[in-house]
């Protein structure tokens, strides 16, 4: 990849100060500046080439088009929602984000939530605070042998799985990429939504939202559910209808309900807040040191290889030449001095690779988590002498991309539980391999 010049930076949220450093570190000029109006970043925004933001940031169409010098937006989180991407690539500018920083800490805020819904923990303790001693009002729930649904088994819910599996809870989900063989390795038995709707205690939504997951739980899923299903959202606001949610908490349909998002931050609308039987946070999920000092770092290296012209790790901007519409984009990305020319898409709001240096994919190749890609004649012992080499590496395979041709050269993919220490162990098994942490 060409060297980009980035000389001065806007960060315009509360991003961990190692961001800051990092960047100036490396000879970029870096301004902060938070709680900006729109309008105050319309003005700003002319004199950057860099942005970094959180979610709390509008990176309007208005704001990219008043931005003469802009070449990359950095969203230090894993959501890029609040980023106008088409707009953004229609001005070439590149947005990344840092999608796994902040995955342990949200996970864990949704495991919080759905204990405290099982044991009305807030609500008894601001009843504490209010001078009462209610042990009767306050009866809950055993999480163990509940079923928990998981909708959207990607970096989070996997997280979240396994943890609530610990509690004895058994895990189920929807997920319409993460192949049902790689989430039955982590406990999770996949099903269709009609099948897992009536089947759940507790509902937890881990999805994008896009059009396919706007409303995904509404008035038609709640009247399929257990009587008191309980359901979490710590994803984003809106994968649960707000107001379906409502009626369904009104008429006991629904027994409670843990938000950390909202379809409009903060909610001006406070109906659901003031609920007794809701409990939420003010989108706290990312917001832990471990999480800030993570997607902070990340954020920040990844603007300076950019700049140095050594990857482009995290990218999220579509392709415009190649026409979005028809869904794939053509892209030439060079890691460690090598090129790779990769096809891919967005499916479903996910993005996907198709073909990798004209080896063409069976299935599309669903570029979340760790993945190794790596060229080799297609063989019948060649699957099993990779699984033998990765589990004597003490690593995982959660899943497996063959091409679609078996002739020749190919290349393969393989997702893993993590990277590997030594690429260099595959070498009598391949001729070349790359792996990457997406
Ligand atoms: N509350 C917070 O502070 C916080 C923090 C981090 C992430 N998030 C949000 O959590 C969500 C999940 O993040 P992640 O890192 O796990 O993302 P991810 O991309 O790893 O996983 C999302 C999964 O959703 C699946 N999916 C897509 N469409 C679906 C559908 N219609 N039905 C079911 N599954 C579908 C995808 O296949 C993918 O596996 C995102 O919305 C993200 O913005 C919130
Ligand atoms: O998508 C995300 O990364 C989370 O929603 C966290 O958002 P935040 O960085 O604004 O806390």
């Amino acid at each position: 990849m060409a060297p980009i010049s980035i000389k001065r930076i806007l960060i315009s949220e509360s991003v961990d100060p190692c961001c800051k450093k990092i960047l100036q570190e490396n000879g970029i000029q870096v301004t902060e500046k938070q709680n900006m109006s729109t309008d105050d970043l319309i003005a700003e925004i002319k004199d950057y080439d860099g942005l970094v933001v959180r979610s709390g940031t509008k990176v309007t169409a208005d704001v990219i088009n008043a931005a003469g010098n802009l070449k990359i937006i950095g969203r230090a989180g894993t959501g890029v929602d609040n980023v106008d991407v088409d707009a953004a690539t229609i001005k070439g500018i590149i947005v990344m984000n840092t999608p796994s920083g902040n995955t342990i800490s949200a996970a864990e805020l949704t495991c919080t939530l759905l204990m405290s819904l099982s044991r009305h923990v807030p609500q008894a303790a601001m009843s504490m605070k209010a001078g009462n001693w209610d042990r009767k009002k306050f009866m809950g729930a055993e999480m163990y042998g509940k079923i928990l649904g998981i909708v959207g088994l990607g970096r989070i819910g996997k997280e979240v799985a396994t943890r609530m599996q610990s509690f004895g809870m058994k895990t189920i989900g929807y997920d319409p990429i993460t192949p049902p063989e790689v989430t039955a390795t982590w406990g999770v038995e996949q099903m269709s939504l009609e099948q897992l709707w009536p089947k759940c205690d507790y509902i937890t939504v881990h999805t994008p939202l896009m059009p396919s997951t706007a409303g995904l739980l509404n008035d038609t899923s709640f009247a399929k559910c257990k009587k008191g299903v309980k359901v979490v959202n710590c994803a984003r606001g809106g994968i649960i209808d707000e107001d379906a949610l409502l009626r369904a908490l009104e008429s006991r349909q629904c027994g409670g309900a843990g938000l950390d998002v909202f379809v409009e931050e903060p909610p001006k609308n406070r109906a659901l807040v003031n609920h007794p039987n809701v409990i939420s946070c003010p989108h706290l999920g990312a917001s832990t040191k471990e999480a800030q000092a993570r997607c902070g770092q990340d954020i920040a290296l990844q603007i300076v290889d950019m700049v140095m012209g050594k990857s482009l790790v995290g990218a999220v901007t579509r392709n415009h030449n190649e026409g979005l519409t028809q869904g794939a984009c053509e892209v030439e990305i060079f890691v460690n001095g090598s090129s790779y020319r990769a096809t891919g898409s967005v499916q479903g709001g996910v993005p996907v690779l198709l073909e990798l240096n004209r080896s063409v994919f069976r299935q599309p190749v669903s570029l979340t988590g760790n993945l190794l890609f790596f060229k080799a004649v297609a063989s019948p012992p060649l699957l099993p002498s990779v699984t033998g080499l990765l589990a004597k590496a003490g690593v995982e395979m959660e899943s497996f991309s063959a091409p679609a041709a078996r002739i020749g050269d190919q290349w393969y993919c393989v997702g893993l539980s993590s990277l590997l220490g030594d690429l260099g162990a595959l070498q009598p098994l391949v001729k070349a391999a790359a792996q990457v942490s997406v």
